[in-house]
């Protein structure tokens, strides 16, 4: 006679997070939702299959996902065992027109496969695609800014244009674009190695994304890092734009990318932890949250487009 109460026992607490849940399905049904997967939260093989999992779980919960993926150390490793070394100017890949071969090879022949695979998993969802289908992406050589200094780093390219025509039309039949940085230029003809925190936020404000997720190896922006692993949960526009002087290394883009994501009509950009299973779960449907979330400035003013309530 005891079974019943038991077993009710043990099943509230999933129906709590179901219904924990419930207002956050409300609020983000049918808005799109731009996630980074990052190179360094490509940890293993069981992360990323949580990663395709949670993915699919937002399309099926009626949001609109799309997946913009990175491959930095996957690209350094394949440059390596073609004795090409590495080397980073202003946080961006210095690449020859030889590296650039790899870079395409490794983000749209190994990575973006990869991950196109583990989503279609779960049925035939994922469509993959670089920016230089459809026109996507367009770029333009980009100089990197050094002690005042413009320098030139190779085929590193900085979108020019994006023609969202192509993502969107997969996007109303139901499918997940995942996407890699790389871009073709109109002008020289030349495909260009994008980072892919850079195009994932220019993705999310030309699609008027309503969320830009970034995925990475830390918790967050840590306040004082390396000395600290205080994490700054929430800041504004502004307050990260004090802040930019100060980040190092691979927050750089990403910081960027989430300020030019909410000046532009995103409504949030958030870095997590990619490196916790269903990061993005917990990010998008629990009271909580976890990482680093940028919101607008309140009073919008200096933002392109209106942020709030998309
Ligand atoms: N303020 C900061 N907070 C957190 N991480 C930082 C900060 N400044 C620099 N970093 C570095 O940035 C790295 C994340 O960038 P990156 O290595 O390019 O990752 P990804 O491959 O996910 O794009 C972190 O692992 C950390 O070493
Ligand atoms: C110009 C530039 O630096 N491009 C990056 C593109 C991949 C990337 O951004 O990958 P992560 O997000 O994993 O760092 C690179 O070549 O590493």
């Amino acid at each position: 006679m005891s079974q019943p109460t038991a077993r009710k026992h043990t099943a509230l607490p999933k129906a709590r997070i179901l219904i924990e849940a419930l207002p956050w399905l409300t609020r983000h049904h049918g808005k799109t939702v731009v996630i980074k997967f990052g190179g360094n939260a490509m940890v293993d093989d069981e992360l990323k299959a949580a990663f395709a999992q949670d993915v699919v779980f937002l399309r099926h919960a009626g949001l609109r996902p799309v997946v913009v993926h990175g491959g930095g150390p996957q690209i350094s490793a394949q440059l390596d065992r073609h004795g090409l070394v590495s080397e980073f100017k202003a946080g961006l890949r210095v690449t020859t027109d030889e590296a650039m071969d790899v870079v395409r090879m490794v983000l749209a022949g190994q990575v973006q496969r990869e991950l196109v695979g583990l989503l279609n998993r779960h049925g035939p969802l994922a469509v993959g695609m670089t920016g230089e289908d459809a026109h996507l992406m367009s770029a333009t050589k980009h100089f990197a800014e050094i002690d005042g200094e413009q320098v030139d780093i190779g085929r590193v390219g900085q979108i020019t244009e994006i023609d969202t025509g192509a993502v969107q039309a997969l996007l109303d039949d139901g499918r997940i674009p995942v996407v890699s940085s790389i871009a073709r230029s109109a002008d020289d003809g030349h495909v260009y190695n994008v980072n892919a925190d850079t195009a994932a936020a220019a993705l999310a404000a030309a699609l008027g994304a309503e969320t830009l997720m970034v995925l990475t190896d830390v918790e967050g922006l840590y306040a004082d890092w390396p000395n600290s692993d205080e994490v700054i949960s929430k800041l504004t526009a502004s307050e990260l734009e004090k802040l930019l002087p100060e980040l190092a290394s691979g927050m750089v883009p990403k910081m960027e990318g989430c300020l030019y994501a909410v000046r532009n009509g995103v409504t949030t950009a958030r870095v997590i932890d990619g490196r916790v299973q269903h990061s993005i779960l917990l990010e998008i449907f629990t009271d909580e949250g976890i990482g680093t979330m940028v919101l607008p400035d309140p009073d919008n003013k200096n933002n392109k487009a209106e942020g709030a309530d998309r």
